[in-house]
């Protein structure tokens, strides 16, 4: 048997006072792939498209279409503008039920100011979602919702329509057997500013000797080119199988899939409750337990990795300081291990006080220290003058909120965008005084990795 729930409220969205109306519905129903729900928008919303999954896989997100996109370009109120009009949209839905709630998706950017030509020109500085069909699996429960937001006050037969075409999503996402994809094959690799990469490592260790700055993390690039266009679905099934442990993510814009890995935290709220993660400081893994033990015990008493991770938990502590009511934070990290690559890591999190939210929690932690650096403006600074690309969203916020302000960013690391037959990979490190270039070379390609595996290439140590 089938639950379902219909609601239709107006809602004035933009300055002007719009009216419109915002029809939905939502329906539990059996358990269904979330990657074929995904992959049955092919055809009519290639481009509008994303997936999510938590690390802890109790909630997956998948949104097909656009009932209405949220995006600007602004660099200094991109967060305030996104949360502004989101609270407008969706001020008369019902608050209470947790699967009745229409969910935004999207990402900010990593830096607003960045406007270096290449595979992110266009990409809005903000760039977010409802979907007009919502996949919500939490705690093995499924729920379908169609959203329809529109001027028209006599929209049933356009709502019909939705429905009927939302039936055959289903249909076509509740298979017996999930279909299996092949790898991409890559035709050639390059790392496009390999010597300009190592220099900088250099450039910047002298800046923070000079006590210009304390840390400022410093990424590079990879890039792909494929045989053919690769699929959305097709890497995104690489990841679910490859990537487990972290959160996986994939947005569509146009033509461009931005998708990844990651195994950080960099907000999540529920009922009032935040919590983040300090995320920093890495080694390999070891091939055998005893020699991965090791490194990891190695990794915990090194001062140069303590470093990298001791800017990222004061300023997070500090953020939350501000917002809560009461904090929790342990004196010291422990391992946080993912398939290919240790970190340091200390959770944090506390009760937010009345007037603290999400979106202005993102707004005041990104970019933290583990993805810009210290203090905040000088980092910024350093990566602009120093990075001959753009990240995108590339180390930025990541993730979803819903009308009651629960929601979810990640950082998004571990990541690429991929454009038909191109792709680029992303990854950095924290350099600080005694940082080394080759060894930081060498962590940006163990932290390629995941993304590198899920396109059909491998890097040999
Ligand atoms: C910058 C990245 O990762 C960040 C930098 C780390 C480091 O330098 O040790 C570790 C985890 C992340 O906070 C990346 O993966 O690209
Ligand atoms: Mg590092």
């Amino acid at each position: 048997m089938q639950q379902k729930w219909y609601q239709a409220t107006e809602v004035e969205v933009d300055s002007l006072g719009q009216s419109l109306h915002f029809y939905m519905e939502t329906i539990e129903v059996s358990r269904l792939s979330a990657l074929a729900f995904y992959a049955a928008g092919e055809e009519r919303y290639k481009g509008e498209r994303f997936y999510w999954q938590n690390r802890e896989k109790t909630m997956t997100l998948v949104g097909l279409g656009h009932a209405h996109t949220i995006q600007n370009n602004a660099k200094n109120d991109r967060f305030d503008a996104v949360e502004a009009e989101w609270k407008s949209l969706t001020k008369n839905c019902v608050k209470d039920q947790s699967e009745l709630q229409p969910i935004l998706f999207g990402g900010f950017t990593f830096d607003p100011q960045n406007n270096v030509a290449g595979e992110w020109t266009d990409f809005p500085e903000a760039y977010f979602a409802l979907a007009t069909y919502q996949l919500v699996i939490r705690d093995d429960k499924a729920y379908v919702s169609l959203h329809l937001i529109t001027k028209d006050q006599q929209a049933e037969a356009r709502f019909e329509a939705l429905r009927k075409e939302r039936d055959h999503l289903i249909h076509a996402a509740q298979v017996k057997e999930v279909k299996t994809y092949s790898k991409p094959e890559i035709t050639s690799y390059f790392e496009p500013y390999k010597e300009p990469y190592l220099a900088s490592i250099d450039q910047v260790t002298a800046l923070i000797k000079q006590k210009k700055a304390d840390k400022v993390v410093i990424a590079r690039s990879l890039a792909l080119q494929f045989n053919e266009q690769v699929s959305s679905p097709q890497v995104l099934s690489q990841i679910i199988h490859e990537q487990p442990e972290s959160y996986l993510f994939g947005l569509e814009r146009q033509e461009l899939l931005f998708f990844g890995a990651s195994p950080e935290r960099l907000v999540k709220v529920e009922d009032g409750r935040a919590f983040s993660s300090c995320v920093a400081g890495s080694i390999k893994r070891g091939k055998t337990a005893e020699e991965d033990e090791n490194y990891g015990q190695s990794l915990l008493n090194d001062p140069k990795n303590g470093g990298e991770h001791q800017y990222v938990v004061d300023m997070i502590a500090e953020t939350f300081r501000k917002n809560c009511l009461e904090m929790t934070i342990p004196d010291s990290p422990r391992l946080l291990k993912i398939r290919d690559i240790q970190h340091l890591y200390t959770p944090v999190e506390g009760q937010l006080n009345s007037d603290a939210t999400i979106i202005q929690l993102t707004k005041s932690l990104h970019p933290t220290p583990a993805l810009g650096g210290v203090p905040r403006n000088e980092a910024m600074a350093a990566i602009r003058k120093y990075e001959p690309m753009n990240r995108g969203l590339y180390a930025a916020p990541i993730g979803w909120v819903d009308a009651e302000g629960n929601g979810e960013f990640a950082v998004a690391i571990r990541s690429a965008a991929l454009l038909k037959d191109k792709a680029y990979l992303y990854a950095g490190g924290g350099i600080v005084a005694d940082s080394e270039p080759h060894s930081e070379y060498e962590e940006t390609l163990v932290k390629f990795r995941p993304m590198l595996r899920a396109l059909g290439g491998q890097l040999h140590e």
